[in-house]
């Protein structure tokens, strides 16, 4: 592909594309050249801001086939998590502000109705599509939104218990809806479980021209050059002992395999099903997750997510770090603990890398279960696993644990089994935005009896809580961090157990103290510094527990103080509730306390980088030295009394 003068590829097929409409008007050839044309420009746009790169590349041809096919937006084109979104985004309106995504202001990384008519349903989260496709599938007969509905969803979140829940309902009910099932046999790192085999033994016995499974009219939904395949492929699996397809026992025609990076094949294909389709119809189409990018096709993860890079050579430029993440604290730290306790055991949802249990793994094979995209199985595995006397420590992003909730509160909670839950991604993480958020884990794990609930608010403390959790067998504890680094505090050897229910004073002062609930301590330090020169000097102290409060130490606080304020990286509800509920039920208002929360606004923050959406959401250094001038009465340089702005 040659270059223009900014350095981007020439894309002279993609100029003359500003909506998918404009498709409508290409030659088949014109669209091969499209696909290639979009592959470069995707690359290009993620080279410049990085984000999830590889699945994309993946679906370039099927985002292509899709938008010649189908009549978007009235056509409902639904991706799943919405990851491989970037190619759809440059194709539907959004290319001028591709070199945006994932930034402050710019598109989002995912796709969300607020953003364009073309994203009929927002994502994030995996295995939404085919529920969401269905719906869409059933206003229209109900008279609702015309147009058809197509999910677009990948293997790994196919094995998901919603998917299939989706496929269940949609199976029965027996209507036209498309399932586009895009198995690159990759999920983030390679796909765990019996679906994954199951998959690949669908396409591995024959060329994809051999359509095999076929059964039940499915032969009359291809295009008439493929039909003769099917058939002679039909005759093949009678001699074979595999029955219908599991799909097709759904209630789904099947068709399938067809090779996903192939618009001779997918174009006629989905011209015909489009065409004839009467029920359920499911597309197994086979890609590779990176397609066309040699750096993204040859890493471990096949490009999944990536730092801005050269598009030449593939080099990310990452930032040089200052201290160890979070998560690889937490690894070291559950490796150490499980060197010396074979009762340990690791539980992690499709997500090993990001949760640092590779590093377990590596160590402990057969400890570690990677249970695929199933954090409701992922939770009650766990609970199992505890019932059967190991000590499972179950890692799941803060804002994945959400799917997996009732399991948290039947089967552990109720049970009182000892669950120990790795919450990752706790508070704000940036460039994924509101999807991703661990913004409401404290609330709902810390309103339930008989839970513990931590938040380290630095890697020291996170090893000593990794030691707690590892030690507290009496019922299920919890304890959260963010993404990111570290403080780069000095590590100990070995993290210690702390006791349950105790919090410690970090600084001691006058006034007014400020308690802090997780990682914003060190922005209460900094704030502490700033009111310190003017002659204001807080006590912080570090809450360390949620549940059960350090009774002792709020109150003490509250009694030497004529102000206190809380704060934590959570949405309200949580452990500032928690302090106020007790504050009331002690009658500390009655004598005149001043009490503040600083918790998140109660608004779904956009994405930014972390920094700048604690400076969204009230919460910087800037912020907490404001709420405590503003506690105390005192103004700001520049402001009157009363917190008016000059
Ligand atoms: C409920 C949930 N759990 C975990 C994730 C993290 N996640 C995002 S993409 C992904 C892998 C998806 O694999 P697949 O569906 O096969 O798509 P591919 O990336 O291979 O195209 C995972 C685990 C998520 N988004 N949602
Ligand atoms: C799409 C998705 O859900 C994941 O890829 C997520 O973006 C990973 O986030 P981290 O980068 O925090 O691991
Ligand atoms: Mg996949």
């Amino acid at each position: 592909m040659t270059k223009d003068q900014s350095d981007r590829p020439a894309t002279p097929v993609l100029d003359r594309i500003n909506l998918p409409s404009d498709l409508k008007d290409l030659t088949d050839r014109e669209l091969c050249q499209l696909a290639d044309e979009l592959r470069a420009e995707t690359i290009s746009a993620v080279s410049v801001t990085g984000g999830h790169l590889g699945a994309g590349l993946g679906v370039v041809e099927l985002t292509v086939a899709l938008h010649a096919v189908f009549d978007a937006p009235r056509d409902k084109i639904i991706w799943d998590v919405g990851h491989q979104c970037y190619p759809h985004k440059i194709l539907t309106g959004r290319r001028d502000r591709i070199r945006t995504l994932r930034m402050e202001q710019g598109l989002s990384g995912f796709t969300k109705r607020s953003e364009s008519a073309y994203d009929p349903f927002g994502a994030g989260h995996s295995s939404t599509s085919i529920s969401a496709a269905l719906g869409f599938a059933m206003a229209r007969e109900l008279g609702g939104d015309p147009g058809d509905a197509v999910a677009v969803i990948g293997d790994g979140a196919m094995s998901a218990g919603m998917a299939f829940e989706a496929l269940n309902n949609a199976g029965d009910l027996g209507k036209r809806l498309f399932v586009i099932l895009n198995d690159n046999e990759m999920s983030i790192a390679p796909p765990t479980g019996a679906l994954s085999r199951y998959l690949t033994r669908l396409y591995s016995e024959g060329p994809f021209q051999e359509l095999k499974a076929v059964a039940k009219g499915a032969v009359g939904l291809l295009p008439p050059p493929l039909q003769e395949g099917a058939r002679r492929a039909k005759e093949m699996l009678k001699g074979m002992t595999v029955g219908g397809t599991l799909f097709e026992e759904l209630g789904f025609s099947y068709i399938g395999p067809v090779d996903g990076h192939d618009l001779d094949q997918l174009l006629p294909l989905l011209r015909t099903v489009k065409a004839r389709a009467t029920g359920p119809v499911l597309i197994h189409a086979v890609t590779r997750k990176g397609k066309g990018y040699a750096p993204a096709e040859q890493a471990a993860d096949r490009g999944h997510a990536t730092a801005k890079f050269d598009v030449a050579t593939g080099t990310q430029s990452k930032a040089k770090s200052n201290a160890p993440s979070y998560t690889s604290v937490f690894a070291r730290a559950l490796t150490d603990q499980a060197s010396r306790d074979d009762r340990i055991v690791a539980v992690t949802a499709a997500m090993p890398d990001g949760t640092g249990l590779n590093l377990f793994a590596e160590r402990f094979p057969r400890r570690c279960f990677d249970v695929g995209i199933a954090e409701q199985h992922a939770v009650t595995f766990s609970a199992g696993l505890a019932a059967g006397g190991m000590k499972p420590f179950c890692a799941l992003y803060s804002t994945f644990l959400q799917r997996g909730y009732d399991q948290v509160v039947h089967d552990v909670a109720i049970q009182r089994l000892p669950v120990r839950f790795a919450i990752d991604r706790a508070g704000l993480v940036g460039a994924d935005g509101a999807t991703h958020a661990g913004a409401y884990d404290i609330a709902f794990m810390a309103n339930l009896p008989g839970m513990v609930v931590m938040a380290a608010s630095d890697e020291a403390e996170l090893a000593h809580m990794v030691a707690t959790a590892a030690a507290h067998d009496s019922g299920p504890i919890a304890f959260r961090y963010p993404r990111g680094e570290g403080t780069g505090i000095e590590m100990p050897e070995r993290g210690e157990p702390l006791e349950i229910g105790k919090g410690r004073v970090i600084a001691r002062g006058a006034r007014v103290a400020v308690l802090s609930f997780g990682t914003r301590l060190s922005e209460v330090m900094r704030a502490r510094e700033a009111l310190m020169a003017r002659g204001i000097s807080p006590t912080v102290a570090d809450a360390r527990f949620a549940k059960p409060l350090d009774r002792g130490l709020i109150l003490t606080l509250a009694r030497e103080h004529e102000a206190l304020i809380t704060i934590e990286e959570g949405a309200v509800g949580g452990f500032g509730s928690l302090v106020a509920q007790l504050l009331s039920d002690e009658g500390v208002f009655d004598h005149g306390l001043r009490f503040r929360q600083m918790v998140l606004p109660d608004t779904f923050i956009d994405h930014a980088s972390p920094e700048a959406m604690y400076r969204a959401a009230g919460m910087s250094a800037t912020d907490i030295e404001a709420r405590v001038l503003d506690v105390l009465g005192v103004a700001r340089i520049g402001e009157k009394l009363g917190g008016q702005r000059a």
